[in-house]
């Protein structure tokens, strides 16, 4: 990895961590609100998001306004470095990964692969209005994503971002796989491969 790169992730990761709490509550409403707006997001299905960390955008208000035909899922890391999804609602048990972030504490039988899921929102550091994205740096996204990138039907993949995260442009390496669209507090980005 470059140093340019490092040195990216650092600036941008300090920078939403100096974001207020009113902000951070605002924006998440306002990025629930462009989510739900997508006419491209599902209207049934497992949809992913996230256990906020990081000062990451907290997905809350988009969880609870999915209604009945769409199961929110969150990520659980898997033995083969993979991301596999289970459902989760308020209230259920959580185990703490790795990295310290909460996920279901589920049997792994009853795990789901990317390609069971109509919609991922991702987390993101940076990224550029051609849906390009840059990750804390594991490859977790990108190698759970890599077996279903060119299948059809395949997952609509979203990332959830504050717009201090937005760069010019990343130049995306050959295993990133790029996001349909991005919402931000302000805007929403649709690729151009999306529209
Ligand atoms: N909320 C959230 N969940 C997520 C991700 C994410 O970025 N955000 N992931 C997205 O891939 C996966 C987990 N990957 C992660 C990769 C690195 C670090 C991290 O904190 N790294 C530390 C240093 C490494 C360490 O402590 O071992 C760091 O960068 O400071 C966290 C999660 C799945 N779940
Ligand atoms: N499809 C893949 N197959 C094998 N290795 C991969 C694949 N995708 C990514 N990787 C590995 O993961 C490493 C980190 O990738 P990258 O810097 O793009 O992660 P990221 O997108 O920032 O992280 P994350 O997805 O966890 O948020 C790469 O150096 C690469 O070795």
């Amino acid at each position: 990895m470059s140093v340019d790169l490092r040195a990216l992730r650092r600036d941008i990761r300090s920078r939403r961590a100096a974001l207020t709490p009113a902000f951070r509550i605002a924006a998440a409403q306002q990025v629930a609100a462009r989510l739900s707006s997508l006419a491209s997001m599902p209207a049934s299905g497992y949809v992913a998001g996230y256990w906020a960390v990081d000062g990451e955008i907290p997905l809350l208000s988009w969880q609870t306004s999915l209604g009945s035909d769409r199961i929110y899922c969150l990520p659980v890391l898997g033995d083969d470095d993979r991301l596999r999804f289970a459902p989760w609602r308020s209230g259920d048990a959580l185990v703490s990964n790795r990295f310290g972030i909460p996920e279901p504490d589920v049997e792994p039988t009853s795990l789901l692969d990317a390609s069971a899921l109509a919609a991922i929102v991702m987390p993101l550091v940076a990224f550029d209005a051609n849906g390009n994205r840059i990750g804390m740096g594991g490859g977790w996204y990108d190698r759970t994503l890599a077996g279903v990138r060119d299948r059809q039907p395949r997952p609509l993949l979203v990332g959830a971002a504050y717009e201090l995260q937005r760069v010019d442009a990343i130049a995306p390496a050959a295993w990133d796989v790029p996001l349909d669209a991005v919402c931000t507090e302000s805007s929403v980005y649709i690729a151009p491969t999306a529209e």
